[in-house]
């Protein structure tokens, strides 16, 4: 077969082949070579070898004979866009050298073969919307990883979007299917209006609500020790009350009482880890050792408030001593005592806020809230409107129970408006879950690069500054506070920042450095991605700053960081290009146009903008503190809330303030 047979092979499998490919025929000495001139029309050549295939908007109908394409194994490009084209996709998967492929606007039907991408490996761009594909997205899309392009909108694919990890990708689009349940968290970055038309797809960055929880299938009563607090007393939440006291009050009802109560923690594990840790059954953990068992007396022995469920009762002849004590599931870490009451099912470790108990939680609706590097979290709200974030933590198995009670209850002391303080925690060796206040808006990252709705059109420049000010105010107070880190908070990124109803940041997801397996930091803590991480595998508080920098230079050029992401290409080198707009003095080129919509470039923005790029310098050395970059921020608040009052605006005393040295705020302070 030569190359000219080749292609009236394919030519043969149009219905309609003229008069558009005329150009295709063998009978004169001129035209025998597709590649010589005249070439043939809609084939690319490259010193005779025809690398590509334009055969667009020719009105061709029938289908495509794949046996004839694969004459060509080193084609990189192919398209067919805007023809009538019919049939299921041919086997493009023979192709293997394919970099982009175009079959929109024909009338191509059916499912896609699952494996046809598996060994496109080459593949940039795929656009295949507005046919009649039907069926699920292949997951063997998650095989293309060179993939920038992805267009598969205007068909009528169902089931979930798989969760492709194509981390080049930069364009994508899958509206209008019918895809149903949540967003993979991959794809969440381009926004509502790539999926919108899927009526069925929930969560982040759909509008409409999150997604629902499985419900879980009936628990088994495990052989489990629920061992209750140590030290003090929990008011139970007033509805719960009336129903756990006849099980606390006596000993006949014990064994009534221990089936209640496992079977209600069963199920709240149940909604909050998900059905695959339901189906493990969960082994006898360290909570049910003798050791555990020990404790438990050792806190009756104490009169601590304590309830017991065990397979071999304990000796609870305490059960009714230190007046006023009540027994639940549940255990307020009022610190003293140390790690023994870490075996309860969930240990309070907030004082400042008022407990609540599984039962509370038990009873609450949940939800997905979403998947991160290092876990999952649903949101759950209980009786009397409170809601909380539940988020069940991998990879946290570097500290043992007690010295990972030791760093809770550390966390749970922090006390700062833009620092976001842990109420509870569960730790059993094969799963931790850490309970947070529900924060609504949910991420910066979401309200910046998300749906781009109300939230991101209120993101003008006094909001951003005070976004920054509010994460350096946070940033320097975690660092005053957890200065025995090796980098205090670790993993700082837009992701890990919330906000709050009136835009005020709440820092979350910090001192991880400390509980995180080694060997798997690297590659989930962001601090890792600064240079001197990077070059020589050595994080410092200066790391920190770095992703300070980075977070500041994202707020301002509301530009997506490819730092980010794990491979380079997609998003923006946000580091680099505001070095480079520094040195040719075109810094306010940077500024989001979101900004400068409302408000033209001033000085102050620049002048934050330079902080970015101080935090980002390349050797930590040269980078300020974190105490001095807030500062630095500071003074930049403070220029503006002076200008503002100059200009008639809001008072100085409301924007301005400072870092003490604890990292305290001092309203109003100017110095
Ligand atoms: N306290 C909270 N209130 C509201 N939403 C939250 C809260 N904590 C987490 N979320 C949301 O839940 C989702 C998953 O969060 P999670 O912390 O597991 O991952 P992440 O922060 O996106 O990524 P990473 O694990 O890399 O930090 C995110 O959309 C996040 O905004």
């Amino acid at each position: 077969l030569t190359d000219a047979d080749a292609l009236l092979l394919l030519k043969s499998s149009f219905q309609n082949p003229e008069p558009s490919l005329s150009s295709w025929f063998t009978g004169s000495p001129n035209s025998s070579s597709p590649c010589a001139l005249p070439r043939w029309t809609g084939v690319l050549c490259f010193n005779g070898i025809i690398t590509g295939l334009r055969l667009g908007h020719l009105n061709l109908t029938g289908t495509i004979n794949i046996q004839a394409l694969t004459h060509f194994p080193s084609i990189r490009s192919i398209s067919f866009v805007n023809n009538s084209l019919s049939g299921p996709i041919p086997d493009f998967s023979r192709l293997d050298a394919l970099k982009s492929l175009y079959l929109s606007h024909n009338r191509f039907s059916g499912p896609i073969p699952l494996n046809l991408f598996s060994t496109l490996d080459h593949l940039k761009k795929l656009w295949i919307n507005d046919n009649d594909f039907s069926g699920p997205v292949p997951f063997s899309l998650s095989k293309a990883k060179s993939l920038l392009e992805l267009h598969i909108e205007d068909n009528g694919f169902s089931g979930e979007m798989p969760d492709l990890k194509l981390p080049l990708l930069q364009s994508f689009n899958a509206s209008n299917n019918e895809l149903s349940g949540p967003v993979p968290v991959s794809l969440v970055r381009f926004g509502w209006s790539a999926f919108e038309g899927n009526e069925r797809l929930c969560g982040p960055p759909m509008p409409g609500p999150a997604c629902p929880v499985p419900t879980p299938a009936p628990a088994p009563v495990p052989k489990e020790e629920i061992i209750a607090p140590k030290e003090e007393i929990i008011a139970p939440a007033p509805k719960v009350m009336p129903k756990l006291r006849p099980f606390v009050a006596g000993g006949a009802n014990r064994g009534h009482f221990v089936g209640i109560v496992v079977g209600l923690v069963l199920v709240l594990v149940l909604l909050a880890i998900g059905f695959a840790a339901v189906k493990r059954r969960r082994k006898v953990s360290d909570l049910e050792s003798a050791g555990g068992r020990k404790a438990a007396a050792f806190d009756m022995e104490k009169g601590a408030v304590t309830a017991v469920a065990a397979a071999s009762p304990v000796n609870d002849g305490n059960e009714h001593g230190s007046s006023g004590h009540k027994r639940y599931g549940l255990a307020r870490g009022s610190g003293g005592g140390g790690g023994g009451s870490s075996g309860a099912v969930l240990v309070m470790v907030n004082s400042q806020r008022e407990a609540f108990g599984l039962p509370d939680l038990m009873k609450s609706a949940a939800e997905v809230l979403g998947n991160g590097t290092l876990g999952s979290a649903y949101k759950a709200i209980m009786a009397g409107g409170h809601a909380v974030a539940v988020k069940r933590m991998r990879e946290l198995s570097r500290l043992n129970k007690e010295l990972f009670d030791g760093e809770m209850r550390r966390f749970g002391r922090l006390n700062h408006p833009n620092v976001l303080t842990p109420l509870a925690y569960h730790f059993r060796k094969e799963e931790k879950l850490i309970v947070y206040d529900y924060v609504p808006k949910g991420s910066l990252l979401y309200i910046l690069h998300g749906d781009r709705g109300a939230d991101h059109a209120a993101l003008d420049w006094p909001t951003r500054l005070k976004i920054v000010l509010g994460i350096a105010r946070g940033m320097a107070y975690l660092h005053a506070e957890l200065v025995s880190y090796e980098v205090p908070h670790g993993n700082l990124k837009t992701a890990n920042v919330l906000i709050s109803p009136t835009f005020d940041p709440l820092i979350a997801d910090y001192g991880l450095i400390a509980l995180v397996n080694p060997d798997v930091a690297p590659t989930v803590l962001f601090s890792f991605k600064s240079p001197e991480a990077q070059h020589l595998r050595h994080v410092s508080p200066k790391s920190d700053v770095f992703c300070f920098g980075v977070v500041l230079l994202e707020i301002l050029t509301g530009k997506f960081p490819s730092q980010y992401l794990n491979n380079t290409k997609g998003g923006t080198d946000v580091v680099q290009w505001t070095a480079s707009a520094i040195s040719d003095h075109r810094e306010a080129e940077l500024i989001d146009p979101v900004i400068t919509a409302k408000a033209a470039p001033t000085m102050e923005m620049v002048r934050l903008l330079r902080v970015g790029a101080a935090c980002t310098q390349v050797s930590p050395d040269e980078r300020p503190e974190m105490k001095e970059a807030a500062e630095l921020v500071e003074e930049i608040a403070v220029a503006v809330a002076g200008a503002s009052v100059g200009a008639g605006g809001s008072s100085r005393e409301e924007a301005a303030g400072s870092v003490g040295t604890d990292g305290s705020l001092h309203a109003g302070s100017s110095s």
